[in-house]
């Protein structure tokens, strides 16, 4: 049971923590699993995400470029001015042109130390600003989408979405952007300065160039997409080891390490494989560019060295068309890589702006009404739920929770009392009829104002590796060290903590591990106590604490419920004994309803149930209070 999210969330405006469940398929307003394959990314699918990010940032590109612009032409001095030596200093002795010639050098060289210096400075770190940023976004964006839409896509695929994908921008805005944009500037002011020396030589170049930059861009078109699957593929791995590494003690109790190492193997297989076909791409791209630079270097010898014999090019002509063409072509051999870069950018923001898109729980334009404090009044008035088209879950359910009132969910096994507390939380919106707050339709209301006056208490207690103060605390951590105390100390938590050298300091473990699940149970009653819910959900335990354990909690809990609309899916016998009503609740109906004297006389389905586990009751060690006999309770009613 319980498998509407094995948070417990003590209000706060929180959408609910992700449960451990198989997902399911997602309700069908929310996408399907988002590692599904998708069409490749394009420039200018992703174009309007690029603008978006480059806007606030144009003053610094803009001077980004000019810097650039400096650096890439003062590192064309050092070739340039070699004719100059050959030819003017050298050959005709012209020696007055020697400090001339390295005092520009010198010079040129510092100019290009000292920008490119600022470059790196300026757009490395504005690239991983941005990362921070993006990741930032992404993350309060995830937080504020549907339940549904996180039982569809696991959750190290979601940790993926926000870590990994975001990084490849730091090639569009930090330094793949300063050496493809400044590669390209280097290759156009050698070209023109080749075409000054000799134009016959540097078009039939060019042509070859040409030619390379097809082979190119079809190499491109090919990686493309297995960059794309490279990062589905290290989603899902991420995303099943995640789940191994927290269900270890399941894992490890069935002996399943080695059919958990083999997945992984197979999984890290698969990555391999990509990764595989991505290099046996590049490396072709780079014997193609050597092929290229050996042919073009062949054809500048042939032609040139006929040039300068028949006098038509200097000997400095030469050496420095020689240097030049170097600095021409090696920008353009560096593009294969930065292209790369680019590729896994593009396809990392296509992904980020594919999750950016999903719709936000509160995001409906409907959810306009802000509600005060509310009394807590609930009512379904004939609401049909379903989670996949065509599967009804949920048919006509109405009745009304009183403000104040305990209404214990009764029912077997998948009869839907977890969809019911869904639709409660306003995890999912109803498909007919409506679920009404004080009168208003929770499906217009806005959320935060909703959530915030919501307690939730559930078997498996969600506890992050923090302090038990902070853990406490997380429902309200604006609450004043004595609303602190007095929490703890009505759901006895107290009574533990002061046995611990570290007190409320003591760290928790990872999902609480360092505790017993009475202990866990009790904090997160206190949490509750803390957030001062209008509307508390309790998901009871099955499993039976030792009595004691048992006594202390049923203490908090008492206290808790006490003014609250209280819902409960209910194991515990005395919480159902005690509610105001019990629901029935099978099939997705609600067969029968009344307070448990009713629903005991009517002997029915309730009573059916009842009896099934008072025997099974009798057999356990029970909490004071629990071991009364059905006889003996129906006399005291
Ligand atoms: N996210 C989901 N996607 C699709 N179907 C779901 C989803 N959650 C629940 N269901 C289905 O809805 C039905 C009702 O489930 P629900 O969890 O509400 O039952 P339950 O009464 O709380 O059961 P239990 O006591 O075992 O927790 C079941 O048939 C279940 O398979």
């Amino acid at each position: 049971m319980g498998s509407f999210g094995h948070g417990s969330l003590g209000g706060g405006s929180h959408g609910g923590a992700r449960g451990e469940r198989t997902p399911r398929n997602a309700n069908r307003s929310v996408s399907a699993d988002m590692t599904a394959a998708k069409p490749k990314p394009s420039l200018r699918k992703v174009w309007p995400e690029v603008k978006k990010l480059a806007r606030p940032r144009l003053g610094l590109i803009t001077v980004s470029f000019l810097i650039m612009i400096v650096n890439r032409a003062s590192g064309l001095v050092l070739p340039a001015s070699t004719r100059y030596l050959i030819d003017g200093v050298m050959r005709q002795h012209h020696l007055y042109l020697l400090p001339w010639i390295v005092g520009a050098v010198l010079a040129a060289t510092l100019l290009q130390g000292v920008t490119s210096y600022a470059l790196t400075q300026m757009l490395s770190k504005a690239g991983q600003r941005l990362i921070t940023d993006l990741r930032i976004q992404v993350q309060q964006h995830v937080g504020r989408l549907p339940v549904a839409f996180y039982d569809a896509n696991r959750t190290g695929n979601l940790v993926a979405r926000i870590m990994t994908d975001v990084e490849g921008v730091r090639n569009l805005i930090g330094t793949g952007l300063v050496e493809f944009v400044g590669g390209l500037l280097t290759a156009i002011f050698a070209f023109g300065y080749l075409l000054f020396l000799s134009v016959r030589m540097t078009l039939l170049t060019f042509l070859v160039m040409v030619i390379f930059a097809v082979i190119l861009g079809r190499a491109f078109k090919t990686i493309r997409p297995i960059f794309r699957e490279r990062a589905k593929l290290n989603a899902e791995v991420t995303g099943r080891l995640t789940e191994s590494l927290g269900g270890v003690r399941v894992i490890k109790g069935y002996h399943a390490e080695e059919s958990e190492a083999r997945v992984f193997a197979g999984n890290a297989g698969r990555l391999l494989e990509n990764v595989l076909r991505t290099l046996t791409a590049q490396s072709v791209m780079s014997l193609s560019s050597t092929t290229v630079l050996g042919v073009v270097g062949s054809l500048i010898m042939w032609m040139g060295a006929r040039q300068v014999v028949a006098g038509t090019l200097t000997t400095g002509g030469y050496v420095t068309y020689t240097l030049f063409l170097a600095f021409m072509i090696a920008p353009v051999a560096g593009l294969v890589s930065i292209g790369t870069q680019i590729t896994e950018a593009f396809a990392g923001l296509d992904r980020t702006s594919e999750i950016m898109g999903e719709r936000e729980e509160n995001g409906d334009t409907r959810r306009s009404v802000k509600l005060p404090v509310i009394e807590g009044d609930l009512r379904f008035v004939d609401v049909g739920f379903e989670y996949e088209a065509g599967k009804p879950v949920l048919h006509d359910i109405s009745f009304e929770a009183k403000p104040g009132t305990v209404t214990a969910l009764v029912g077997s096994s998948g009869s839907g009392k977890s969809t019911i507390i869904s639709l409660i939380c306003a995890f999912h919106d109803a498909n007919s009829g409506a679920v009404l707050v004080d009168g208003h339709d929770l499906a217009t209301v806005d959320l935060r104002t909703y959530r915030s006056q919501l307690g939730v208490v559930l078997q498996e207690t969600f506890l992050f590796d923090g302090t038990v103060r902070e853990n406490i605390l997380f429902s309200r951590p604006e609450a004043t060290e004595e609303e602190f105390e007095q929490a703890c100390r009505i759901a006895r938590v107290d009574e533990f903590v002061n046995r611990f050298s570290e007190g409320y300091a003591t760290i928790v473990g990872e999902r609480g591990v360092k505790l017993s699940g009475g202990q866990r149970q009790r904090l997160s009653i206190a949490r509750a106590i803390l957030a001062n819910p209008r509307i508390l959900i309790l998901d009871e335990a099955t499993s039976s604490l030792d009595s004691e354990s048992e006594a202390m909690i049923q203490h908090g809990l008492s206290y808790l419920m006490q003014g609250r609309t209280t819902f409960v899916i209910a194991h515990r016998l005395s919480t159902i004994r005690n509610a105001d009503q019990i629901l029935v609740v099978e099939q997705g109906h609600i067969v029968e309803r009344g307070d448990h004297a009713e629903l005991f006389a009517l002997h029915g389905r309730y009573r059916e149930l009842y009896d099934k586990q008072h025997g099974l009751e009798t057999n356990l060690f029970l909490a004071p209070g629990e071991g009364d006999t059905i006889e003996e309770v129906a006399a005291a009613r």
